[in-house]
């Protein structure tokens, strides 16, 4: 290309970003959070999704007195004198299968064969196993001998054990996974009042920028961020949107984020926000309509991460560079996927852990260090993913970080067994 003339006025807008830290960063996002609305999905349909409304217990559970065991519902004080030289016997009246419910009070002298699963008759205060009960018949008539004193209520699970009429099930913002499930199909939820999805519209800037089945051209690259961020975007309960990749353009820019905001509840960018020629994304973001909330962040990598409302709706221009992009979603875009849907911790969950190997490089902004984890000894050791480089541009470790492990702003490095901060990566699941 030709040269273009240039002298850069290191004073311009585009070079004088001050520097805010993450928290203090993702504190300007929250205000602008709005709340997504809610819609009915069937309980099948569910699983992953963010519940929208709190639910209560219609009913107690179990429902009913539940036989614990297959066995015989008795009334205890016909066993107090039982022992193995005084057998007491009891004339069987009924037989009660899971599903059935008898009509046949048990009065002292009298027991009904019942199955575990099934609702205890009345009169019936405890259930005796089926192998502490010999049975024999006799005239027509099915009698059992017991052996032993039966503790009242032994065998029985009492009505409401588990949950009490009108008890706090599931809460608003509770991401349904196999126990909401369990605790949704027995209560008689089919149809449950979820979040909808936030769309999240994706698209990538660079003139570099192949499709996954173009070729290979001196100079350029395939864009592997949209599809990185596809997936981030699905995995924090959103609905990813894909807008493909558009050249270091700043008119095609501004028409593809105009149709972006429109449909859409979340824009997400990557590339072009640095103070390079091309970085159109840092230009757009100080143009009239846009409020800025800031365009730089005390941070390693990521700390080009720019974010911005544009007609109420929240733009965030992540780094080019696979490693930033990478860490920005994880600090700012998941916590608002999460926080439009009521979500009460929306941050990446943080633990500690025990540095696995010296890390040395340090400078003035917080470091948040790809990083996978392991357990030795019941303790949590983390370590970089990268054996060698830990750029902002790389991308192959992505894949194998369950962790940020925090390197805080300091003169020297951490050394081997110390225990630092990490954030912990849902990777492949919901939250
Ligand atoms: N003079 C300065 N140069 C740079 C600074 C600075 O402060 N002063 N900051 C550096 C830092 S830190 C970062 S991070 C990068 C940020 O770059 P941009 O966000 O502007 O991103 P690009 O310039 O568009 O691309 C950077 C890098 O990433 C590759 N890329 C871009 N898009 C994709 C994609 N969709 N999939 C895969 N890879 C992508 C691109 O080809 C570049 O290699 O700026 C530093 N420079
Ligand atoms: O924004 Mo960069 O990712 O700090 O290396
Ligand atoms: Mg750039």
């Amino acid at each position: 290309m030709k040269i273009n003339s240039h002298s850069d006025d290191i004073t311009s807008p585009k070079f004088n970003r001050t520097a805010v830290q993450v928290e203090a960063a993702q504190a300007k996002i929250s205000p602008h959070v709005t709340a997504i609305a809610i819609e009915r999905v069937t309980l099948e349909s569910a699983h992953g999704r963010t519940l929208a409304e709190t639910i209560h217990a219609p009913h107690p559970y179990p429902f009913f007195r539940r036989s614990g065991m297959d066995g015989y519902a008795i009334v205890s004080s016909d066993t107090v004198n039982a022992s193995s030289d005084q057998q007491i016997w009891l004339r069987v009246v009924d037989e009660i299968p899971c599903g059935y419910t008898s009509d046949q009070p048990i009065v002292p002298g009298t027991t009904a064969r019942i199955m575990t699963g099934a609702q205890v008759p009345d009169g019936a205060d405890a259930v005796v196993m089926l192998e502490m009960t010999e049975s024999r018949e006799q005239d027509g008539e099915q009698w059992i001998a017991l052996k032993r004193h039966i503790q009242p209520n032994a065998n029985i699970t009492p009505i409401g054990l588990e949950v009490q009429e009108g008890q706090l099930l599931l809460e608003a913002g509770t991401i349904i996974q196999a126990g909401e499930q369990s605790v949704l199909a027995t209560f008689g939820v089919a149809h449950v009042p979820v979040f909808r999805r936030p769309k999240v519209a994706i698209f990538a800037t660079g003139t570099e920028l192949l499709e996954v089945d173009e070729p290979l051209q001196p100079g350029r690259i395939r864009n592997s961020n949209s599809y990185m961020l596809r997936s981030l975007v699905t995995e924090a309960g959103g609905e990813p949107v894909m807008y493909g990749s558009i050249a270091d353009d700043v008119d095609t820019a501004r028409a593809k984020l105009a149709e972006a905001v429109e449909d859409n509840d979340i824009v997400v960018t990557t590339g072009g926000v640095s103070v390079g020629d091309y970085d159109i994304m840092g230009d757009l973001v100080r143009e009239g309509n846009m409020e800025m909330l800031f365009n730089k962040v005390t941070m390693r990598p990521g700390s080009v991460t720019t974010a911005a409302v544009v007609n109420d709706k929240l733009l965030f221009a992540l780094s080019g560079n696979p490693g930033a992009c990478f860490v920005g979603f994880g600090l700012f875009v998941r916590p608002t996927i999460r926080m439009m849907q009521n979500d009460a911790n929306p941050y990446l969950e943080e633990w500690t852990a025990i540095l696995d190997q010296e890390y040395t490089k340090v400078n003035n902004f917080t470091r948040f260090v790809r990083g996978r984890t392991e357990i030795r000894n019941g303790r949590v050791y983390a370590m970089p993913a990268a054996a060698r480089v830990d750029e902002s541009s790389v991308m192959i470790t992505i894949k194998d970080s369950d962790c940020l492990i925090i390197i805080p702003p300091e003169k020297k490095g951490i050394p081997a067994g110390e225990q630092v901060r990490i954030l912990k990566l849902p990777h492949g699941q919901v939250k």
